[in-house]
Order: structure tokens, then sequence, then C-alpha cells
């Protein structure tokens, strides 16, 4: 596929050249424009490639229930969803009986359906947010309504002023850690010691390594720090791949 703008569709602003510039050298943007997947985001690389280089934890047959959290505009749900609806190298006897598992995207925007999505418009950190999906959980993969995998790309908008961006983003990692405590199902409960998956997006700082020692490191056997190649070098962000949650 060609990668030509149309130069009467862009600003001219040095602002916008730059970004121009950075899109046009990008191979991810580039991937993602030539791939038949239609991947809505660029993003969508980084948890492909999260998962190929650790152990393929989404790709698991016992992997039924995947939660996405701020999900829009949806590359990391449609990853997921290939394989909760079997069209990845999985063996149809491995599939729940109706075929499927579930994966429940959550994002304060709007999303266009994705086929096996179930889409929850909803401010994540509002008070009644873990209860409306645990609900959903319990109807459309379990009694329990335990979640095999939790992914987490949330990231709050910056306003410029660090305490408070710092604040936005220990916030949102709490929130999740605190969701992720009721919902995501123990690797013991599986027998599988790296089972119960986390994958949270956080942004460098020390107060945000405090909350990974106090928090995730008790409680999964292993945390890893992970920054994807597609993650941009430039960029504070990392994840955290917390593998084997032990239970509260
Ligand atoms: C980097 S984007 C996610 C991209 C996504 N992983 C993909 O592949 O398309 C971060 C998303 O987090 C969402 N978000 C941030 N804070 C949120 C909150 N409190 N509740 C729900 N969604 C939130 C934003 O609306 C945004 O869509």
């Amino acid at each position: 596929m060609s990668f030509r703008p149309t130069p009467t569709l862009f600003s001219t602003k040095p602002s916008s050249k730059h970004w121009l510039a950075r899109q046009f050298k990008d191979p991810y943007v580039r991937q993602r424009l030539s791939s038949p997947k239609n991947y809505r985001s660029r993003s969508a690389f980084k948890l492909i490639e999260i998962n190929e280089k650790h152990d393929k934890f989404l790709h698991r047959p016992d992997v039924r229930a995947v939660i996405d959290l701020g999900a829009a505009p949806g590359g990391w749900s449609q990853v997921a969803a290939a394989w909760i609806e079997g069209t990845s190298v999985v063996a149809e006897s491995t599939l729940a009986d109706d075929g499927r598992g579930v994966v429940i995207a959550v994002d304060r925007l709007r999303m266009l359906p994705i086929v096996g999505v179930h889409t929850l418009q909803m401010d994540f950190l509002s008070p009644d947010a873990s209860s409306i999906i645990g609900s959903l959980l319990r109807e459309k993969a379990n009694e329990g309504g335990k979640a095999d995998v939790i992914l987490s790309d949330m990231a709050a908008n910056t306003t410029g002023n660090r305490v408070t961006d710092v604040q936005n983003a220990m916030d949102i990692s709490e929130a999740v850690w605190q969701f992720a405590r009721s919902h995501l199902r123990t690797a013991e409960s599986i027998g599988r010691r790296r089972g119960g998956v986390l994958l949270l997006k956080y942004f460098e700082h020390p107060e945000l390594q405090t909350f990974r020692r106090l928090c995730l490191e008790p409680h999964f056997h292993n945390v890893l720090y992970v920054k994807p190649n597609s993650s941009r070098s430039e960029s504070s962000e990392g994840y955290w791949l917390c593998v084997g949650y032990k239970g509260k």
C-alpha cells in the first residue's frame, strides 16, 4: 500500500509537520496501514509483541475471559478476540461449548463494535465500575465472575502539571490493582503457576515503583518490566506483566 498524505488535508504548522514526519517513518504505523487485519491502533503491535515474547500468555487454551481496560479504539480487543473467537491457531475442542470465551472492553470513549467483544462505555474510576464489569463477567463467562487475563492500556490525559499527572497515573494503577484483586483468577485455581495474568501500563516514576513493590510483587509469582520495541523509546511508558496471581 502506498503511504502518501494528501497535502491539503494536513496543517503545515511545525508541530503537525513533526507529527507527520514521525508517522511516515514509523514502521508500526506502516505495518498497521498495510495489514489485512485492520488493527484499529498501533498499540495492537505492543500486545502482539509482549504476548509473543512472554510465553503467549494470551494464547492459552484455558484463557476464556479477557478484560481490556482503556480499550478504545480497540486494537488490543481485536488481538484478544482473534484468539477467543478461535480464528487463531486453536483446536476447536479447547474452546468453551459454544466455541467462544468472552472479551469485555471498557473505555469512557465509545467504541465501534468488534465481533466477540462486549463493550462497556464507562469511566473505570467510577465507584460502580467494578461491580458492573463483574456482573457482565458472571453473565457471559462464569459464575465466579473471574477473568483469566486483565489488560490495562489506560492512560489519563496529561495536564502538564507533573504532580497531577503522577497522581492520575497512580489512581489508575491502584484502581486496576483493586479490580484485579476481586476479578482475576488465581494461578492455584487453574493449577498453572503462570496463570492469572495482569498486564498493566505505567509511567516511570519512583512512586509507581513503590506501588509495584508493595502491591504487585507480593501477590504474583512474577512481575516483569516490559518495554516492547513498538513502544516509542521517547515515551516513559512501560508495562508490568504480572503472572501467576496468588490471590488475596
Ligand atoms: C492508549 S489508549 C488505549 C489503546 C488501546 N489499547 C488500543 O489498542 O486501541 C488509552 C485509553 O484509555 C482510556 N481511558 C483513560 N482513562 C480511563 C478511565 N478512567 N476509564 C475508562 N477509560 C479510560 C482512554 O479513553 C483511551 O481510549
